[in-house]
């Protein structure tokens, strides 16, 4: 489903400041897979998901999703392929438009694009019945402008815009770290579901050791730039928080007082 190569990616080379930050990293990742991915500051994770989405394009490498070279193809033409849920609340939506039409945009993305977004009794519907799964009393705000809704609603709705597009690929990157502990507890319930009955094939970016071996069905470790640690299956199951953290250390050479590793 989504298989990376050979990823190398330099910012500002050639200057003082260079940062090799892909080295040569490679990934395959199984339909329907949930992979969780960990990492210390900087090792690489947004960058990895920037450069399947198509946002950052590698400076050498492949990124074949289904089988296609899109290697070269830049984020647009990628966009019916896979669906994004950021850190920030606010990015991924349209505070400006309202739900329905940001529900729509989905619906339509990948799709020949409209000035505006086309809604009927048809779309509406489908939206409310989607909405009222959240549970979140949303399916009586479709004309509310996005803009007025909170951190945690709008990373609800972020969610079920993926499911309304026709990629099945979801790249969510730290998707929770902005929310109170309850909320991040709910999207992140929200997003196993989601992800379980759309049959998405996920990569899930946190700092949460925990959450890495909670969720999903597979985790990955980079450090600096490559894949040092990928575990599923029993291995996986059998493996705790402290023996993630023990092999996060070893990596790095250093002990690790950040609580929101620690505990997050
Ligand atoms: N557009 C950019 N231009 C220059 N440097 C960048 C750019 N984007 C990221 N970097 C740098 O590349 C390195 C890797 O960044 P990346 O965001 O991929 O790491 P990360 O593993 O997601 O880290 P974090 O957990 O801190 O979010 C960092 O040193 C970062 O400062």
């Amino acid at each position: 489903m989504i298989k990376v190569e050979e990823l190398q990616l330099t910012f500002n080379a050639g200057t003082p400041i260079e940062n090799h930050v892909l080295r040569g990293l490679d990934l395959n990742i199984k339909e329907s897979e949930f992979v969780t991915i960990i990492g210390s500051n900087g090792a690489g994770k947004s960058s990895l998901l920037n450069v399947i989405s198509g946002d950052l394009i590698a400076d050498t490498g492949y990124v074949i999703i289904n089988d296609k070279d899109v290697s070269r193809l830049p984020a647009w033409k990628r966009a019916g392929m896979v669906a994004r849920v950021f850190q920030d609340p606010m990015i991924g939506t349209c505070e400006n438009l309202t739900i329905e039409e940001n529900l729509a945009l989905a619906y339509n993305r990948g799709q020949k694009q409209r000035l505006k977004p086309a809604l009927n009794n048809h779309l509406r519907q489908l939206f409310k019945d989607k909405l009222t799964v959240l549970n979140l009393g949303l399916e009586n705000r479709l004309s509310d402008m996005m803009g007025l809704l909170s951190g945690g609603q709008r990373q609800a709705v972020s969610l079920l815009m993926s499911t309304l597009q026709s990629s099945k690929i979801l790249l969510l990157d730290e998707h929770t770290a902005a929310l109170d502990p309850k909320t991040a507890q709910f999207v992140l319930e929200l997003t196993a579901k989601m992800v379980e009955e759309s049959k998405l094939t996920t990569m899930m970016v946190t700092h949460s050791m925990k959450q890495a071996l909670e969720y999903g069905t597979r985790t990955v470790m980079l450090h600096q730039g490559k894949v040092v640690l990928d575990v599923s299956g029993e291995e996986r199951k059998r493996m705790t928080v402290t023996d993630l953290l023990n092999m996060f250390e070893k990596t790095r050479g250093e002990e690790i007082t950040d609580d929101v590793l620690l505990l997050g």
